[in-house]
């Protein structure tokens, strides 16, 4: 049977460990505060938001949160974020996504000062990961890697396959594994015999939005699987993009969901929140 690995005590065992450091800092009189910004009320949006909000309260650094009516214009929203680039209180901004359909999802990201991006997802801060560069990490992926070193699993010199290409977790989660010393191929809905592909990974990670999608046909006996996907199942439950059932039964590790990469993703964050102290000075 494989090895379960288990997102929930490994981003608890961080946040103990963000916890000291923020508490090291205060210290030494550096107050840290997010500043969270939902738009209109995407009810998975309002739970991740009230989750980043107690990861704040439970590592000790501030929070200050912006809860906007759907109607909220674009203008108003960037004089937000604007007004929070020149307050020294604030160390870190994140806009919750998705955004309503009137707002450019891009622009907001844009206006972000990539000094307080610890969302990762300003281009200057992808930029700085793509050439090795010092700057705020996409907290999905660089959570994939915090999953797989914790739990012992190595990466350097591995056939790592990764099954999506968002700019949030696709794109940066290959430059991570490249950083990792991995070899890296990037598959998608266009890819041609995505089966044989899938199967050539000993680390495969899937971030496709389709649930339950990768079964034991897309994976090689042995290989570790990473499910980044959180979806609704027929029955409406939560569940990722693989078929964990399945594909316990013949890889090696594998993460399940909810418990996998979704409290990884908190935990990255907050560790962003402390990380921006230093890249601010
Ligand atoms: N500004 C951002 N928006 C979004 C991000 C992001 O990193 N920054 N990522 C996702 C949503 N997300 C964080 O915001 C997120 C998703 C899932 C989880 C999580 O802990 N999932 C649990 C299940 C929770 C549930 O019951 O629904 C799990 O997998 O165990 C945390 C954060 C899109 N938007």
């Amino acid at each position: 049977m494989a090895q379960i690995i288990d997102g929930k005590a490994i981003s608890l065992a961080i946040k103990d460990e963000l916890k000291e450091k923020a508490a090291k800092l205060k210290a030494e009189g550096t107050e840290v505060t997010l500043a969270v910004i939902q738009v209109g009320n995407n009810p998975a949006s309002t739970v991740y938001v009230r989750n980043k909000k107690k990861g704040c309260e439970y590592i000790g650094i501030g929070s200050l949160s912006y809860e906007l009516p759907e109607e909220t214009t674009e203008e108003e929203l960037l004089s937000l974020i604007r007004e929070l680039n020149g307050r020294k209180d604030v160390n870190g901004i994140l806009v919750q996504l998705p955004l309503p359909a009137h707002i450019d999802e891009n622009k907001v990201i844009r206006t972000i000062n990539p000094k307080k991006d610890v969302d990762g997802f300003h281009p200057e801060s992808v930029g700085a990961l793509c050439i090795g560069q010092p700057g705020f990490v996409s907290c999905t992926p660089a959570g994939v890697i915090e999953l797989l070193k914790r739990s012992g699993i190595s990466i350097e010199g591995k056939e790592c396959v990764i099954l999506g290409r968002s700019n949030i977790v696709g794109k940066p989660m290959a430059l991570l594994m490249l950083r990792e010393n991995a070899t890296v191929t990037v598959a998608h809905s266009r890819t041609a015999n995505l089966k044989e592909v899938a199967k050539r990974a000993d680390i495969l990670i899937a971030a496709i939005g389709k649930p339950k999608m990768i079964t034991r046909e897309y994976v090689k006996e042995g290989a570790v699987v990473i499910d980044v996907g959180i979806n609704r199942d027929a029955d409406n439950k939560l569940c990722g993009d693989v078929d964990f059932d399945d594909v316990a039964e013949i890889c090696s590790a594998i993460t399940p969901v909810p418990g996998g990469v979704g409290p990884m993703t908190i935990a990255m964050l907050l560790n962003n929140c402390i990380q921006s102290v230093e890249l601010q000075k």
